[in-house]
């Protein structure tokens, strides 16, 4: 049975004139992959903004296993399960990979400042940023500065940072930017290994990435949602190749 965990219903997102979301239905369900592809300015970041609580929507309604969350900014979400990464690398270049997972664990914890007062916390938390940091296939890489790390692994920190918090949705902007074709092909079977048991919606222009990688497709343009199907139905539709095409042909 599907277990739908964050939903968004008639999502809009108008900035003055421009409507950069219009009334995006999208559901993200617990051991599926969907990849949210579309033509630069399609809308994609605005989407994930609003999912993530960094964007309120001007209209519709996200719920988080049925519950309306559309109300909560970014770190309610993330308190309750519901992790992003950004397009640009975010991690904190002068502390170590396990610094860093363990500030993103300790974001969770109710009464942050209470931490250095309460060592079973304390032990709880770089436990949990431990499990994270192997999940994310960088164990043995705890006490290297972040700064030090190569590109593609500091986009595996990034996502190590999202499961420290104990996220259950993952909502991942354009993970595999700037990465080589080894990095992409490890973080390609990293996310597959990570989808098991969680929801991951992921933002990506790297196509092969996307159709190796993902369950379900939904196509944006213009702000709107324009095909929403498995990886299949979507190669096959002529309304997406009309999209795209399109959209080269502008650049040409
Ligand atoms: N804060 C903002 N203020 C005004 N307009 C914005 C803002 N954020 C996005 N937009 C506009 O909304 C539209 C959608 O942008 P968005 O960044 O969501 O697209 P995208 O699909 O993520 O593009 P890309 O692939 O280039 O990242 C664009 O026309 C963009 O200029």
């Amino acid at each position: 049975m599907s277990e739908v965990l964050l939903a968004a219903e008639g999502m809009t997102r108008r900035f003055g004139g421009l409507t950069a979301n219009h009334n995006v239905n999208l559901s993200l369900e617990r051991g599926v992959l969907h990849a949210l592809l579309g033509p630069n300015g399609a809308g994609k970041s605005t989407c994930i903004n609003m999912l993530s609580g960094d964007l309120p929507p001007s209209e519709g309604t996200i719920r988080f296993k049925g519950e309306d969350i559309t109300g909560l900014g970014s770190h309610q979400r993330s308190k309750i399960g519901i992790g992003r990464s950004y397009q640009r690398t975010n991690i904190f270049p002068k502390f170590s990979v396990l610094e860093n997972c363990r500030l993103a664990a300790q974001s969770r914890n109710p009464r942050p400042w209470r931490l250095f007062a309460d060592a079973l916390r304390l032990a709880d938390t770089v436990e949990r940023a431990r499990a994270a940091i192997a999940e994310a296939g960088l164990a043995g890489r705890e006490e290297r500065i972040a700064g030090t790390l190569s590109h593609g692994e500091q986009r595996q920190l990034e996502i190590a940072m999202v499961l420290a918090t104990d996220a259950q949705v993952l909502l991942l902007d354009e993970p595999l930017a700037g990465m080589g074709s080894d990095e992409s092909a490890q973080m390609v079977t990293l996310l597959n290994r990570l989808k098991a048991t969680r929801a991951i919606l992921l933002v990506e222009h790297d196509m092969d990435a996307v159709f190796a990688v993902a369950d379900r497709i939904t196509v944006m343009v213009n702000g709107q949602v324009l095909e929403s199907g498995t990886p299949q139905q979507i190669r096959n539709s002529p309304d997406v190749q009309q999209a795209y095409l399109g959209h080269e042909a502008e650049h040409e």
